[in-house]
């Protein structure tokens, strides 16, 4: 298992720093465009996604979790599935089981729900009704997203992710408490759930349970820990969203840490367009003298090329404009 070499105790004042967006009132849409270009990372209050619905589903996916190893690994599957430990096929690993779903589908359809689980049809409307809630959630939010930055029409963001083609997944994670942690220095030795890095959709929209262990990393480098809030809900900007601003918001790099003594259970919304969805910078948000910083791509073209990558890997860069790469590999050396 994967172990950092050095505890990370963060000062308090960095705890605050995570911005928090009220989307029940349109005024945060300034605020909401600044958080994604400062940190690519926000919490949102007041969303109307019902708590009941949310402790169902995850009641259900603690059911899950709990069966023996041997029921669980008759759904494994890749790239959607179960897995443990094996975070994609390209050597990552993370002290983490997890399923994998594609959101779109009628969940009734994945043949691994029945049979194993003693109520498969709550798990199934609890997943329909989750992702439907989130789904129209994320949109609200790409819509004062649109606003804030004036792109018109209001729903050109929030299109791109709604509708029956699109590839939006789902994904239920679960951290083990993890023994090889010295509990009396929970971080002395920091053991990885799950390795950095940036997701490549849109949006991904992040729920937990009580259990912290998230960390994102800003600008300058550091990494803050994210407080727990099992009542919010948690967004960061992916690649593709980074793209269609052509650079002004960031994909934010993110972790998980194990814990020694408590599991953490997590659900994320990856809001993703069409396989045959362009994705380019918007030309409306480009004066005449801004250069697109990167070249056209479908999602299923970026998909691959992503599903192909490590998890820490720069996932952009092959997409980057070749003389705006060679200009920015000349400002570093
Ligand atoms: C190592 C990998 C796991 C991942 C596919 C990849 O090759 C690189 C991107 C990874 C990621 C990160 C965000 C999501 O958790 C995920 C489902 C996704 O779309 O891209 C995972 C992929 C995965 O777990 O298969
Ligand atoms: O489980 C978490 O809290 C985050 C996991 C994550 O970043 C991912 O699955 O892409
Ligand atoms: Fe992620």
């Amino acid at each position: 298992m994967p172990v950092l070499s050095k505890p990370v105790e963060e000062p308090e004042s960095k705890l605050s720093l995570i911005p928090v967006i009220d989307i029940s009132d349109p005024e945060f849409k300034h605020a909401l465009v600044k958080a994604c270009e400062d940190f690519g990372f926000f919490k949102v209050i007041n969303h109307g996604v019902s708590s009941e619905l949310v402790s169902i589903l995850e009641h259900e996916a603690v059911e899950f979790f709990s069966l023996p190893s041997s029921q669980k690994t008759q759904v494994a599957g890749y790239p959607l599935g179960y897995g443990n430990r094996t975070i994609g096929r390209n050597g990552d690993v993370g002290w983490v089981e997890y399923l994998l779903m594609n959101a779109n589908l009628d969940f009734g359809s994945h043949t691994f729900l029945p049979g194993l689980l003693q109520n498969p049809e709550t798990f199934r409307n609890a997943l329909l009704e989750y992702t439907t809630s989130v789904g129209k959630m994320t949109c609200k939010v790409l819509e004062m997203i649109s606003n804030g930055l004036g792109i018109k029409p209001m729903n050109t963001l929030s299109t791109l992710v709604s509708g029956e083609n699109t590839d939006s997944i789902f994904r239920l994670n679960h951290y083990p408490p993890c023994p090889l942690i010295n509990k009396n220095t929970n971080d002395a030795n920091n053991v990885i759930g799950f390795g950095e890095h940036t997701d490549p959709q849109i949006l991904s929209v992040l729920r937990s349970n009580n259990t912290s262990g998230l960390q994102i990393n800003l600008t300058d480098g550091s990494w803050i820990p994210v407080p727990s809030d099992p009542s919010s809900f948690f967004f960061n900007v992916g690649d593709s969203l980074q793209v269609l601003t052509n650079g002004r918001f960031k994909s934010v790099k993110h972790r998980v840490l194990a814990n020694s003594r408590k599991s953490r259970v997590s659900m994320i919304y990856f809001a993703g367009p069409s396989l045959t969805q362009r994705i380019a910078p918007l030309t409306c948000l480009m004066n005449n003298e801004d250069e697109g910083l990167y070249e056209e791509f479908t999602w299923s073209e970026y998909k691959n090329s992503a599903y192909n990558s490590r998890l820490s890997d720069n996932r952009l860069q092959p997409f980057e404009k070749k003389a705006v790469a060679i200009a920015i590999s000349l400002n570093d050396s």
